[in-house]
């Protein structure tokens, strides 16, 4: 079973507010892509496992077009490391998502990690002075519990930054180490992303260097699937699925020149070439 993860990150913005967005309106947006896509996954049922990662506002809109059966799984972009409690907090949670809420909403799985929410993490702590790795790999620990704790699957993002390459195996350890700590019991999947091949004008590592984080990636977590991201294009698509240590993909762009963005048709290409079509 291979497992395609789409994080659709903030592509929803339109272009007229510096955004990539030229597939819908904001209000249909996350619908359209659901009713774009479905038809052609379905064909790999049994093949494939596809999760789509929205953002908050297009959850309810996207999980109402899948169609009943559909192996298209919704997911949100992270869930708050505190949840609703019988007794406990009730939802007194402004600003944040309870991973309760995450459910309530029609999500089956997470995204947490992602460098994004990392380099995030990492600046408030900066605004205190403080750089501490360990601290936002602690943070992210307890949102995969909870994420857990509510029968979430997640996919854990890790990956060094440029300045880490030459340390990358004490970086990728400190973050499945602590990441992981007490999650045991849930589907978790990795996603390892070398940051420094994620977006515009970036290239993902070549097929030796994947393979070796890959491997790294699946002896530390007793052979947890691993997904690779950062630059998964058509041109590698086949490339990637061909290393044994790999379970699949995370594609956010589909295009990362000229008018960028995602575009369903080009993931469709992706996923083909990736699924040796
Ligand atoms: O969440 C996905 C990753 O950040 C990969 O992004 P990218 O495919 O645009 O390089």
């Amino acid at each position: 079973m291979k497992y395609i993860y789409t994080n659709l990150k903030r592509f929803d913005i339109p272009v007229r507010l510096a955004g990539v967005n030229r597939l819908a309106p904001a209000g249909c947006w996350g619908a359209q892509i659901v009713e774009r896509l479905q038809d052609e996954i379905e064909r790999y049922s049994g093949k494939a496992r596809f999760t789509f990662f929205f953002p908050e506002a297009h959850l309810i809109t996207a999980a109402n077009a899948k169609r009943l059966g559909s192996p298209l799984q919704i997911g949100c972009q992270g869930v708050c490391r505190e949840d609703v409690a019988p007794g406990g907090n009730f939802g007194a949670f402004t600003t944040n998502r309870p991973a309760a809420a995450a459910k309530a909403l029609g999500c089956g799985a997470v995204l947490i990690g992602h460098c994004e929410e990392r380099a995030d993490k990492a600046g408030i702590l900066a605004e205190a002075g403080v750089s501490n790795e360990g601290a936002v790999n602690r943070i992210l620990n307890q949102e995969i519990r909870a994420a857990v704790g509510r029968g979430l699957d997640v996919l854990y993002c890790i990956g060094e930054r440029a300045e880490q390459q030459e340390r990358w195996q004490e970086v990728l350890a400190g973050q499945l180490e602590i990441g992981l700590r007490g999650a045991g019991g849930g589907h978790i999947a990795i996603a390892y992303e070398p940051v420094w091949a994620i977006g515009p004008g970036k290239a993902a590592p070549d097929r030796d260097y994947i393979q070796r984080a890959a491997r790294f990636v699946k002896e530390a977590t007793g052979g947890l699937p691993v997904v690779y991201g950062g630059g998964l294009k058509d041109q590698n698509a086949a490339m990637l699925a061909s290393i044994p240590e790999i379970d699949g993909g995370l594609i956010a762009l589909t295009r990362f020149s000229g008018e960028i963005g995602f575009y369903p048709e080009e993931y469709l290409q992706i996923v083909r070439r990736y699924l040796g079509e």
